[in-house]
């Protein structure tokens, strides 16, 4: 990990309540998955090519719902005011801040409209997407993407990963279910049928995905597909996007790491649309191995939460300039000019050897 990083992760640790960072840092099960996905990029090295460099880099990506100034984007995570009082408002301007997208949660303490203005008041042209589950009762789920519209997001991102919740061990022992007094999922506010929670369902199905997508005009990305199958149908579904993620180790401890499981979808998807991983990325270099395995950009979920905790806004700040730096430092090192010269032929397995390549 990132040296940075980590000193952030142990002042979060040091100013947060032990259950909500527990919440934050905990895995399904075992917790097999969460360690897994940091483990599985120690394994991979990236081979330099020399002699084609430049005196500076191009990090910018453009994806469907925005143009980032650097491969990495804030993952949707829940609860952001459980870290720090501002909650997801500090989020948003830190993102904004460094030219990259915010995933905003649907179980975010702070209301989308309010996000997305905490995100344009510091650039007017900052982009923020908004990730919902698709909700067994579509009325719901439409009044959700009705809100984020008007919110100006330009982005959705389906969570489909979670047919039910994750069982974590942690929250368990610490009989931790609901936020404290004073907080809320202010997006599930006054939705239609007086409904209040979020709800996980497996019968939600791609039938669900189409007449959502019939509902808005927003590119939409799927988050949480490993199989390349489903990477192939949901380009067939018509997504703008795929998001292969393992919900960072909370939901099946089954699952694959993320990065393993990248090159096969990116191979499915066969550049029809963008695929983004998130899962255990916590430095630039694993940022360049996803890139150099076929994602367009990469997305971060608990270091956010670690800088935010930290120091607000300043500390999500830190986390998005310790990844920018030691990612455009890896570039030069590869022989890079922009994300586009990293590619798999980079790669390599450690321990196994560098077989003979010239493609
Ligand atoms: C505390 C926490 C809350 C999360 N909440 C959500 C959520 O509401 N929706 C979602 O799609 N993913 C959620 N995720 C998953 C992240 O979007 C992302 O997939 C994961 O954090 C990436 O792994 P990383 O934390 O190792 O970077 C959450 C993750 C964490 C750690
Ligand atoms: C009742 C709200 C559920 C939010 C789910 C957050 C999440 O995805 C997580 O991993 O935690």
């Amino acid at each position: 990990m990132n040296t940075g990083l980590a000193e952030l992760r142990e002042k979060a640790r040091a100013v947060l309540d032990p259950v909500h960072y527990d919440y934050y840092a905990g895995g399904v099960g075992d917790e097999v998955v969460l360690g897994e996905n940091e483990a599985a990029f120690r394994r991979l090295a990236l081979l330099p090519r020399v002699l084609r460099g430049r005196a500076t880099r191009d990090l910018t990506v453009d994806l469907p719902g925005g143009r980032l100034r650097l491969p990495v984007l804030v993952a949707p995570t829940a609860f952001h005011r459980l870290a720090h009082p501002e909650g997801e408002v500090a989020t948003a301007r830190a993102a904004a801040a460094a030219g990259t997208v915010l995933v905003s949660g649907v179980a975010s303490t702070v209301a989308i409209g309010d996000v997305v203005a905490a995100a344009r008041s510091v650039d007017a042209t900052a982009s923020v997407w908004f990730q919902l589950y698709p909700q067994p009762d579509e009325a719901v789920t439409a009044c959700l993407v009705e809100r984020a519209e008007r919110a100006g997001c330009t982005a959705l991102v389906v969570t489909v990963d979670s047919p039910v919740f994750g069982r974590h061990r942690r929250d368990a022992e610490h009989g931790f279910h609901d936020l404290p007094a004073g907080l809320a999922t202010e997006n599930m506010r006054d939705l239609p049928g007086g409904v209040r929670d979020i709800v996980m369902s497996p019968e939600v199905s791609w039938d669900h995905l189409d007449r959502l997508r019939e509902t808005t005009s927003l590119p939409l990305w799927l988050k949480g597909v490993l199989h390349p199958r489903d990477a192939v149908l949901a380009v067939e579904h018509g997504v703008a996007g795929v998001v292969v993620s393992n919900h960072g180790g909370r939901q099946s401890d089954l699952a694959p790491a993320a990065v393993e499981a990248l090159p096969a979808v990116v191979d499915a998807v066969a550049g029809r649309v963008p695929v983004v991983l998130d899962g255990g990325v916590r430095g630039g270099g694993d940022v360049a191995v996803a890139l150099a395995l076929g994602a367009a950009a990469v997305g971060v979920g608990r270091p956010v939460l670690w800088g935010l905790a930290a120091d607000g806004a300043a500390g999500v700040g830190r986390v998005l300039d310790l990844l920018r730096d030691e990612f455009d430092h890896v570039l030069a090192l590869c022989g890079g000019r922009d994300p586009a010269d990293l590619t798999r032929d980079l790669v390599v397995t450690r321990g196994r050897g560098v077989s003979a390549r010239c493609g």
